[in-house]
């Protein structure tokens, strides 16, 4: 088994620009490697790079320049190993509508070259949740099920890599925990590793061992989930207090304004400071409290605490 499963040197890609627009670069020389066995997670803003460096793993967008390896093997010296070697299930659900489910399964292997005795599309099938549905049009699937059909997909040649790009994007609860637990079966039972993209921390979070942050077609962060949260501990309590307040609470670690609306907000790091810190800090000021909710930091405040000094 190999150590990683990719292995990305100074990837570069630059689209043309149209119309006499300037060109993109999309990737400035992304270096990364990903620990075969591993649920990988690859965040970054809209625009940052993460579906240009996807496709380009899946082979479905040509890099500019640098190297990629997937499971050893290199995409320029061997191209149908390395292509072998991943499945991807992409983003947007285009589906031919004239294929049930079990023919879109199959049809699918066929383009892998597996073998009819090696197909496992009603295994696949019943994992993805499509059973009842093996025959029917494709038209006639919901959103949900057309996601499931595309997680399918992407698994007919068993590759060692399985991408994800943004699989949840926009679904219910319920395919969400379908798809989570499916993911982590994968990993745990076929030690597939899984890459995915997401704009949720909370599932990545979840999810990943592992977290890279792209941002302008750059690597601005790479650890494990734990050291990087350890660094997104930044929340926000904010008061209502009863009458406006006659002095401001004061405590370490907090640090307090006030609101145009009258409300303070105090700003703390969970590792740090506990809420019944800065709530006796309130009291301590006198302050009756009305109301109180918590914000924690999203994905932005991660962005600009994380780039902060790039
Ligand atoms: N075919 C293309 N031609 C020109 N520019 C492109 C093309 N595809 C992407 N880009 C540009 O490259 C940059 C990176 O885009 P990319 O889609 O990889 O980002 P992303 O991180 O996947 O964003 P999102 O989360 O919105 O999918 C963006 O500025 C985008 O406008």
């Amino acid at each position: 088994m190999t150590q990683n499963a990719i292995e990305i040197r100074d990837l570069k890609k630059t689209y043309r620009g149209s119309k006499g627009e300037p060109e993109k670069h999309a990737l400035k020389g992304i270096n990364l490697d990903i620990p075969a066995g591993s649920i990988f997670g690859l965040l970054g803003p809209n625009g940052a790079g993460k579906s240009t460096m996807i496709n380009i793993m899946a082979g479905l967008v040509t890099k500019t320049s640098g190297t990629v390896r997937i499971w050893g093997f290199d995409q320029d010296e061997n191209p149908r190993q390395s292509r072998a070697a991943i499945g991807v299930m992409p983003q947007e659900l285009n589906l031919d509508p004239f294929f049930s489910p079990h023919g879109a399964l199959e049809v699918q292997a066929g383009l892998y070259g597996v073998p009819k005795s090696q197909r496992r599309s009603d295994e696949i099938l019943a994992m993805v949740g499509l059973s009842d549905k093996a025959n029917a049009y494709a038209r006639t699937l919901s959103g949900g099920m057309r996601r499931r059909l595309l997680l399918g997909k992407a698994l007919v040649h068993s590759p060692r890599v399985l991408v994800l790009d943004e699989p949840t994007a926009g679904v219910d609860i319920e395919l969400r925990q379908m798809l989570w637990t499916n993911i982590r079966k994968l990993n745990k039972e076929q030690g597939m590793t899984i890459i995915l993209t997401t704009h949720y921390l909370e599932e990545a979070e979840e999810m990943c061992d592992e977290i890279a942050i792209i941002n302008h077609g750059e690597l601005v962060a790479r650890d494990s989930t734990a050291n990087l949260l350890g660094k997104m501990d930044a929340k926000c309590m904010v008061i209502d207090p009863v009458t406006p307040p006659a002095q401001l609470p004061a405590a370490d670690g907090v640090e307090v304004t006030q609101r145009p609306d009258g409300t303070l907000a105090l700003a703390y790091h969970a590792s740090q400071t506990t809420a019944e810190d800065v709530l006796r800090a309130v009291r301590d000021a006198g302050i009756a409290i009305r109301d109180v909710k918590t914000e924690q930091a999203d994905l932005e405040d991660v962005f600009l605490t994380l780039t902060r000094g790039h």
